[in-house]
Formats: C-alpha cells, structure tokens, sequence
C-alpha cells in the first residue's frame, strides 16, 4: 500500500507537539488516582494502563494509586451482606475489612500484570508495605465506621527505592494502625497523602465524571478551573455531593501541600491522561493555588 504522506505528517506533528511537555515532566512524578467506573470497564482499564505505560516509558515517573469500591461491593453482596457508606466512606467491619483487603490486592496484581505485559516492570504494593501509610482511625461526622483510615504519617521510602530502579508503583489503600490492625482508606485520601509526600509534581483524579460541575444536575455547569477558594465556595454552597465531596477537599489539601498541578479527569473518555498531559485542551477541572495564573496559558 502506498504510503499516504499527509497522514505521517499527522503523526510526527503529533509527536512534536508534545516534545514541551516531555522535556516538562522528565523525571518528575505523576501520581494517577483510578478508580470508578474507568476501572470497572475492561477495554477503558486497557487505554488507562497504555498511557501510563507511555508516560513512564517518555521518561516521566508515574505512581498508580487505585481503588476498587465497585468491586468490593459487589464482593460485600456475594457475601450475603449489604454496603453501607457514610459521606461517601465505607463502613469497615471485621469481615468487610478482610474482603475489602482481598479485593483491593487481587484489583493491584491484574493491574501490574497488566503493565508488565506492556514492558514496563511495575510492583504493587498495598500502604502497609515498608510502613508506608500509618493511619488513625477516621470517624465519620463523630460517628464510627470501624476499620477506616485517616493517613497520618506517610514513609515513602519504598516508593523512592522502587522509583529508583525503574519500577511503576502501583499503590493499594490499605494502611496500618498503631494497634497494627489493617485499615481501609478512602483512595483518594491515600492518593492525596502519597503525592504530598513525594513532592509530586502533579495529581490526576481519574474518576466517572466529566470533571466538578456547579450544579451536577445542570450538565453545562462543568467547570475547566477552579482556584482552592472557589472550591471551598462551592463545598460550602451545597451542590457537590457524593465521592466528590472528598475528592475536592483532597484536590484543596493537594494544592495547598506543594502538588503544582492537581487534575480531575474524565476516566470514561480514552486517553484522557494524555489529553491532559500533552496538549493545552483543557479536560476535566484543574484545581489551582490562589496565586496561579490562568492555568491553561501557563500549562507549559
Ligand atoms: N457537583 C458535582 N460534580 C461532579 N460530581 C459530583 C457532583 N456532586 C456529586 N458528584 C458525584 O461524585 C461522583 C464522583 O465521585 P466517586 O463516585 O467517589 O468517584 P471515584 O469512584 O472515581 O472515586 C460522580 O460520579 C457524581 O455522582
Ligand atoms: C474507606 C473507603 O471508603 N474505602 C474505599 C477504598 C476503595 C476506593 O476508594 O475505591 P474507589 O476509588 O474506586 O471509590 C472503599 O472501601 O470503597
């Protein structure tokens, strides 16, 4: 077949157009956030590895945080019990702490098989290897939901020394508690506290949602950029329910630590890390510090 010229073109410009982001985040560190429903899908679960791959393989030092909560529900059900979530956090008792432990590990190694099979040598771990995620228990507006953890001290030792030899982490929330129990933690809380504690350069929500809308009902509410303040308005106003609630305040937490660019991305569309990371389109809402310029003119 003869080689249709223009379209090579197409591809090469594609390449270096992305060359300023590449040399942006060489070696810098990305902690992605998967979970919903991007994670439930098998084909999406593919396209979500692939540009993580590719991000490590440009020579950018990506960190996988997941969760999996539709999965141990369903889990939880098959066990003849019914989930129960208080303000978007788990109910973690004995038994739920041991399915929602197997589930988030057997979730951790199909992802690293996954990655291992795209030629990038991954290893998953869950925040109670190497001490990594020491937790307090975490109540729920006074009320206590057992075996749930809130991250108080982050040793990200492991994660530098598996960075160091080439590895893609890919990080389960599970931490310990001084009574060395294991403790269930929200996983964009642990994807929060991982990114701070690594100077991250950068934190991606993937999520099941275009992005944080003003009003969730209104679809053409979706806002691309929010500065912490703003967020803090909106959380204050009423109209962000759900899993997005902690996903914000964690966003706010994130910004105010030192992460430069936190992100919340439509996981349901393909590649959108990519989308994100290498052109100035604008996917999702980015959350910014109070001084930061308008974002998408400073993306670069
Ligand atoms: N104002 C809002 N903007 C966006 N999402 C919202 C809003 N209010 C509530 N939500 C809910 O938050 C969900 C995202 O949080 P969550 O389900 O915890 O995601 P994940 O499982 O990816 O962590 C959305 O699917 C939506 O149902
Ligand atoms: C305490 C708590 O709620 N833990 C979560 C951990 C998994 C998670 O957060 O998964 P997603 O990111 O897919 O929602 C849970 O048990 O569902």
């Amino acid at each position: 077949m003869p080689v249709n010229i223009d379209e090579e073109l197409k591809k090469a410009e594609v390449l270096i157009e992305a060359l300023p982001y590449i040399q942006k985040f060489n070696r810098k560190i990305i902690v992605v956030k998967y979970g919903g429903s991007a994670m439930v899908d098998e084909e999406l679960k593919r396209k979500v590895i692939e540009d993580v791959v590719l991000l490590k393989l440009v020579g950018f030092k990506p960190i996988i945080v997941h969760g999996g909560g539709k999965e141990i529900s369903s889990w939880v059900k098959k066990s003849g019990m019914e989930p129960k979530f208080v303000n978007g956090l788990r109910v973690t008792d004995e038994p739920t702490m041991e399915i929602a432990e197997m589930v988030l590990n057997k979730v951790n190694k199909s992802l690293v098989s996954m990655i291992q099979d795209l030629g990038v040598k991954a290893c998953g771990i869950s925040g109670k290897d190497g001490g990594m995620l020491h937790v307090k228990k975490k109540l729920s507006a006074g009320e206590d939901i057992g075996y749930v953890g809130d991250v108080d001290d982050v040793n990200p030792e492991i994660i530098h020394a598996l960075l160091k030899d080439d590895f893609l982490p890919v990080i389960c929330p599970i931490g310990f508690g001084s009574d060395h129990h294991a403790y269930n933690i929200n996983a964009d809380d642990a994807a929060c506290a991982i990114a701070r504690a690594v100077d991250a350069e950068k934190l991606a929500f993937l999520t099941d949602t275009e992005g944080v809308f003003r009003d969730f009902e209104d679809k053409n509410s979706l806002i691309s950029e929010l500065t912490t303040a703003e967020a803090r308005k909106l959380l204050a106003g009423g109209t962000i329910g759900g899993g997005m609630l902690p996903k914000l305040n964690n966003c706010i937490d994130a910004v105010e630590n030192g992460v430069s660019r936190v992100h919340i991305l439509d996981g349901r569309i393909p590649h959108c890390l990519l989308l994100e990371i290498f052109t100035n389109k604008g996917v999702g809402t980015a959350i910014l510090g109070e001084d930061a310029e308008h974002f998408y003119n400073t993306n670069i």
